[in-house]
């Protein structure tokens, strides 16, 4: 639709941005039969589709066929896969998404949204009116950080270009040991890249429990990758095709010191490190620029929710713009959220089962507290942890490739007092399939005897949990 034809339109309910979050919100209203009005500047459908979730799930999947063959042809094996990944996402056309929306009633304009108090602007030009719910679903933006030159010098990327290039990078470099650096960092490395993994904090993925990031360092230095972690880039300089990185006083680790033998660096200067290409995934921020939110009273850098996910009144906000689980499961539960809300069977939010993934090889399920996060609101816990390659699947596995040296572990975090499990850390194989029973465990509140007490399919990796589980209800009775 053009926004102009929109000029003086009223809906129901207008919905700003079509992702993970917007997407399957505006359909459900539809579908419960309120007039809902999407708006989207991009693509129909939002990042995850097209240069985000899909994308790079595709491209690890392929990664790790690559490992497995052996094949030294790694140029030919990367266009293979890029290949693949844009099959896979209809090389990022989101006809499909909209006809999709359409079908299921939604009233869709490609236009850019502002806000002003009952109304939205479309590009400027033409104005629409929502008479029951604004819900603001505008997603997140990569951050790029205050370091000297990094704006403005070429050979910078961000998981989109990587992710919507076909570009293998001879070295590369990745600031941020999250979850896109982590991942991409698979990738790259998998197809022969040299890479290296600059981390300002001491571990990787360091919003979880710290000895995870330690199994992820050594999962991701099995397959070549540089890990340095407490680093801090200083300055960004063209070279040459590629860029030249210069480190902060005192930032280089003790291991993987610039001047040692290692793959991954050309040692340029003490200080300094070279790479064809720095892939920038220090996290993301919410889209809120040009948004108008001011004019409805709001305070963009402090888009608080309640628990029904409303800003105030009548305006919700959902997905990663709140910050809230900034995952497509995340968004797609808010979006249920505010459905049920709006269509008259409101219920609270609970976002405490929600599960978070990274699909590295081995890969990682979280969910719930920390220690650290439980410390903070006062919990006292208990903790155990145990190795998976202790069960029966994982000898069965390794008798078939005895050279499978693949970090793998687990751990559970109760609550002292209550004696329910309120976190879970895990890495190994498809954790991110058989440690989700765990993420269940923490929303429902289960108990460690109770937990202690469930059986486990023999021989699966989830028998992992059985024996942290007895010793911790073990604990707890003592
Ligand atoms: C590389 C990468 C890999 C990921 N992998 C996973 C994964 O494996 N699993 C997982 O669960 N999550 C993953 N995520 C996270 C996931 O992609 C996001 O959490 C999810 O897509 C967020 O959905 P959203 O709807 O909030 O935002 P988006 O998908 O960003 O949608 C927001 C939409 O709003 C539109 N918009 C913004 N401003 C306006 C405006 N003013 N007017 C009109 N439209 C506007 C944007 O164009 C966009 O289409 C990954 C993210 C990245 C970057
Ligand atoms: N599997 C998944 O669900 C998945 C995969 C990829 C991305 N995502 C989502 O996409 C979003 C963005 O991912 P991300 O990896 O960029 O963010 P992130 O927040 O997961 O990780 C960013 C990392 O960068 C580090 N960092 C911050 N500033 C730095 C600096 N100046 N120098 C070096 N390191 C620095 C942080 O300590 C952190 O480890 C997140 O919300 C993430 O959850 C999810």
């Amino acid at each position: 639709m053009d926004p102009a034809e929109l000029d003086g339109a009223r809906y129901e309910v207008i919905v700003i941005g079509t992702g993970s979050a917007g997407k399957p919100l505006a359909t459900a209203l539809a579908r419960g039969g309120l007039r809902v009005l999407a708006v989207e500047r991009h693509r129909f459908g939002g990042e995850c589709p097209y240069v985000a979730c899909v994308p790079s799930k595709s491209m690890l999947l392929s990664a790790r066929r690559h490992r497995a063959s052996g094949d030294p042809a790694h140029r030919a094996a990367f266009a293979a896969a890029v290949a693949v990944r844009d099959r896979t996402v209809h090389g990022r056309d989101d006809s499909g998404a909209a006809e999709g929306m359409l079908g299921d009633g939604v009233d869709l304009v490609r236009a850019r949204a502002s806000v002003r108090p009952g109304q939205v602007l479309l590009d400027g030009i033409a104005t629409v009116r929502w008479s029951t719910a604004l819900v603001l679903a505008t997603g997140a933006e990569a951050v790029i950080p205050p370091v000297d030159g990094l704006r403005g010098t070429p050979g910078i990327w961000t998981s989109d270009t990587a992710l919507s290039g076909d570009e293998l990078p001879a070295r590369l470099a990745i600031l941020g040991g999250g979850a896109i650096g982590c991942e991409l960092a698979e990738v790259y490395a998998s197809f022969g890249s040299r890479v290296t993994v600059l981390e300002a904090a001491p571990t990787l993925l360091p919003r979880e429990q710290p000895w995870l990031g330690g199994a992820m360092a050594d999962g991701l230095r099995r397959l070549g990758v540089d890990v340095r972690t407490g680093t801090e880039l200083a300055s960004v300089r063209p070279d040459g095709q590629g860029v030249l990185l210069g480190f902060g006083e005192g930032s280089r680790p003790e291991t993987d010191r610039p001047g040692t033998d290692r793959p991954g660096t050309d040692q340029p200067g003490a200080d300094q490190l070279a790479a064809d290409r720095l892939l920038v995934a220090v996290g993301k921020k919410p889209v809120t620029d040009g948004l108008g939110l001011e004019s409805l009273g709001l305070d963009p850098d402090d888009l608080s929710v309640d628990r029904r996910m409303r800003l105030k009144d009548d305006v919700f906000a959902i997905g990663d713009l709140t910050a809230i689980n900034p995952y497509t499961h995340g968004a797609n539960y808010q979006a249920r959220v505010v459905a049920d809300e709006l269509l008259g069977r409101g219920r609270d939010a609970d976002h405490s089962g929600t599960p978070r993934a990274v699909y590295t090889d081995p890969a990682v399920l979280a969910v719930g507290d920390t220690e650290k996060t439980a410390a903070e609101r006062g919990a006292r816990t208990l903790t155990a942890r145990s190795d998976v390659t202790g069960t029966t699947r994982s000898a069965v596995e390794r008798t078939i490739d005895e050279n499978d040296d693949r970090p793998a572990g687990l751990e559970l975090i109760a609550d002292a007092d209550s004696g329910v499990l309120i976190g879970a850390a895990a890495i190994g194989p498809e954790a991110d399939s058989w440690a989700a029973e765990l993420a269940l465990a923490v929303r429902a509140r289960v108990t460690l005897q109770a937990l202690a007490d469930q059986p486990h399919a023999f021989p699966s990796w989830a028998e992992a949990i059985a024996a942290p589980a007895q010793e911790l209800a073990q604990r707890l009775r003592d």
